[in-house]
């Protein structure tokens, strides 16, 4: 079997789906994007693809090693973006030939469901309590939200009262029967990643998620040695050559590498893997589309230490289509009391409806983040 095209589709709401088709009519598909440059996610994967095409799509750690190795300089989101998307849909291909699930391929369950997360609130968060009462009516119990809004580097004991102010809300509202994350979100520098953890900790949320930017890595361990709050980051790291440091630093508690930005398929299941071994939990990050969270799925299935499961149903990203919008077989994404299911197709188990991708592809906007300012014009993380 020969790769004979690769094929990119940007579409609502913020996603870029990769096809990738073959000499013998076997079809994978992929999810490469960095959410606000899919454009340049889509010039790296093209640029891989003057290798990739003529070649044997199932000698895929052969193929991963050279568009990680091959072009000298290796890493970063756009490169590990396109390299992930590429990989989902070459695993897509090999369940397919193969006739067995992903999850099948890679030793098979661990686990006969999985746990899922829900957004609730939005880039400002708000009406936490309103989605949480809604979303519990759908079987969720597990919950993440942002901490804040704009923040500065050193910012005021009001700002960190308003933050813990709704969290102490949703304890009062919902006690233990809810359990939910915080979302740093790389909003907090480090002089403010102190009060707001030691601030917030008698309300014992699940974890902070970026507590400070990955840059600020090194923090990790001090800021870990202060708060009893399980400390998690991920997904804005790349690579296992990223995630090492953190492992052997220490201080994080659950990685969440996202499975269109880390490499894929292939480079998560050994991050999940070096986690294991750190005693460290996996969540993968995903507030992407079908053919991401599918790719998560195909891991976490097979990763004894994976806990916790993002989708992107109804999260506030989602606007001009939903997390199931180009999937024919919605029913296989089915939630049930807070849990998922194996998606136990060939391949990554997701049918893409692909007449309505090419249709959406047709008018997608450029999805950009918001550029945030503080009060006096500089610019604030988002
Ligand atoms: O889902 C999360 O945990 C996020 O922090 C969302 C963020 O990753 C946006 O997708 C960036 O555009
Ligand atoms: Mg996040």
């Amino acid at each position: 079997m020969r790769i004979t095209k690769l094929t990119t589709y940007r579409v609502p709401p913020r996603w870029m789906f990769l096809k990738i088709e073959t000499d013998e009519g076997v079809v994978g598909w992929g999810e490469p994007v960095i959410e606000g440059r899919a454009r340049t996610v889509e010039a790296a994967v093209h640029e891989l693809s003057e290798y990739l095409v003529g070649q044997d799509p199932s000698r895929i750690n052969d193929l991963w090693q050279v568009m990680y190795r091959a072009g000298f300089y290796r890493g970063g989101p756009i490169l590990m973006s396109a390299i992930a998307g590429i990989d989902q849909a070459l695993w897509d291909i090999k369940g397919k030939v193969m006739n067995q699930p992903v999850y099948e391929l890679l030793g098979g369950l661990v686990r006969d469901k999985m746990k899922v997360y829900s957004w609730v609130g939005g880039d400002r968060p708000a009406d936490v309590i309103r989605d949480i009462k809604r979303l519990r009516e759908g079987g969720f119990d597990t919950f993440k939200m942002n901490g804040t809004e704009e923040l500065a580097i050193v910012d005021s004991a009001r700002k960190v009262d308003e933050a813990v102010a709704r969290i102490a809300e949703i304890r009062e509202a919902f006690g233990n029967d809810i359990e939910f994350g915080i979302d740093f979100h790389g909003r907090v520098a480090g002089p403010m990643a102190k009060p707001l953890l030691k601030a917030l900790e008698p309300y014992r949320p699940l974890f902070v998620e970026e507590p400070v930017l990955a840059e600020q890595a090194e923090q990790y361990p001090r800021l870990a040695e202060y708060t009893s709050i399980p400390l998690a980051a991920g997904e804005r790291m790349f690579s296992r050559f990223d995630f090492k440091r953190v492992f052997q630093a220490g201080g994080i508690s659950i990685v969440q590498p996202d499975l269109s930005h880390a490499g894929g398929i292939t480079e998560c299941f050994k991050i999940a893997s070096m986690a294991e071994a750190y005693d460290v939990a996996f969540a993968p990050h995903c507030p992407l589309g079908p053919v991401a969270l599918a790719s998560c799925l195909a891991v976490d299935f097979v990763s004894h230490n994976a806990v916790l499961q993002e989708q992107s149903m109804g999260i506030h990203y989602n606007k001009g289509a939903e997390l199931l919008d180009f999937v024919t077989n919605k029913d296989d994404f089915r939630i049930e009391n807070g849990f998922i299911n194996p998606l136990r197709k060939p391949g990554l188990g997701v049918e893409i409806d692909e007449e309505r991708v090419i249709e959406a592809s047709k008018t997608a906007s450029d999805w950009r983040n918001p550029v945030w300012r503080h009060a006096d014009g500089s610019v604030a993380e988002w």
